[in-house]
């Protein structure tokens, strides 16, 4: 059985605009599988290569080297089989403004060249909340119900593969839940999931394996339960008014009042709380959790903050 998805030193070279600086390496030699029937997150912060690296899979843009192949198919060679295979739901909102919903999921059947698929559009429109959507207008609908029919047109031909590039940017928890719960169900039934998301709860939820990308290059893949458990055990959280000293701010994560530090066991609790008490602060709402996936993600890209102005 081939993997799903099989990316191989994928690399993309956008060259230097005209007249000014250099090429930009947004994809360094990026290669993983992805087996089929996984929920795969691939995450990064802004600019890390994700939405690069899912638009060459769809045969969007081009590798500048490497290759991208979906159940064995190369997505440049055999585009129209690896296409058939992919169900992309992008980022944007994408749409013919004179079609109603069905007619959207009919028109996007008949690209894919499957008949008969009125059940399965049922389905779909009953799955994603769509049902008394059906003969509006595209045009009419908010944005989150446009993006409902999005991914419904991405699923229209039951494709094997499921790629969501963000799915849930600035959509509401009702349609996050309905999203999630559908797209729970066709990874049970045996499609494979690959997800980015800035979400990192969801990832946690949803994913079994996690891929972390910066700067264009993969930083980590492993089990999601690997990286938590990899991660400093427990974080302590409490908020302060004032500012920490630069010393504890730079191994903080400060939002607002609020202050986070990763610590592996009781004595560095009480180290942080300390230090903090003899920096002339008081502590407040002191609380103890165990570390979660955003806590391994910052840990692994470095980003804890280097300055903490509290507010
Ligand atoms: N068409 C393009 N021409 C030049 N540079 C580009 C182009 N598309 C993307 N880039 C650059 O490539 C890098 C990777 O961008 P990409 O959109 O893949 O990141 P991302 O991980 O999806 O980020 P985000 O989380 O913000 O969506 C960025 O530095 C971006 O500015």
């Amino acid at each position: 059985m081939p993997a799903a998805v099989s990316f191989d030193s994928v690399t993309k070279v956008f060259p230097a605009a005209r007249g000014s600086g250099a090429a930009l390496r947004a994809l360094d030699g990026v290669s993983f599988d992805i087996k089929a029937g996984e929920f795969f997150g691939l995450l990064g912060p802004n600019g890390a290569g994700k939405t690069t690296l899912i638009s060459i899979l769809a045969g969007l843009a081009r590798a500048s080297s490497g290759s991208v192949r979906v159940l064995g198919y190369d997505v440049q060679r055999d585009y129209a089989q690896a296409r058939k295979l992919l169900g992309v739901v992008p980022q944007e909102l994408v749409f013919d403004p004179f079609f109603n919903v069905i007619e959207t999921l009919r028109f996007q059947s008949g690209y894919f060249g499957v008949r008969d698929n009125e059940a399965w559009i049922e389905e779909l429109l009953v799955g994603l909340g769509l049902a008394d959507k059906a003969n509006a207008n595209m045009r009419q609908l908010s944005g989150g119900m446009k993006r409902r029919v999005l991914v419904a047109q991405a699923l229209v031909h039951k494709p094997p593969v499921i790629v969501l590039d963000e799915p849930t940017a600035g959509v509401d928890v009702e349609l996050r839940q309905t999203l999630w719960q559908f797209v729970s169900r066709l990874n049970r039934e045996g499609h494979t999931v690959l997800l980015t998301t800035h979400y990192l709860d969801e990832a946690e939820a949803l994913c079994g394996r996690i891929a972390m990308l910066k700067d264009g290059r993969v930083v980590a893949l492993e089990r999601t339960s690997d990286l938590l458990r990899s991660a400093s055990s427990h974080v302590l959280r409490f908020t302060i008014d004032g500012s920490l000293p630069p010393e504890l701010a730079r191994r903080a994560r400060v939002t607002g009042r609020v202050v986070q530090f990763p610590a592996q066991d009781a004595l560095e609790i009480e180290r942080y709380l300390a230090a903090v008490r003899e920096a002339g602060l008081h502590a407040q709402d002191v609380e103890i959790r165990k570390a979660d996936l955003e806590e391994v993600f910052l840990q692994i890209m470095g980003q804890h903050r280097l300055a903490a102005e509290v507010s």
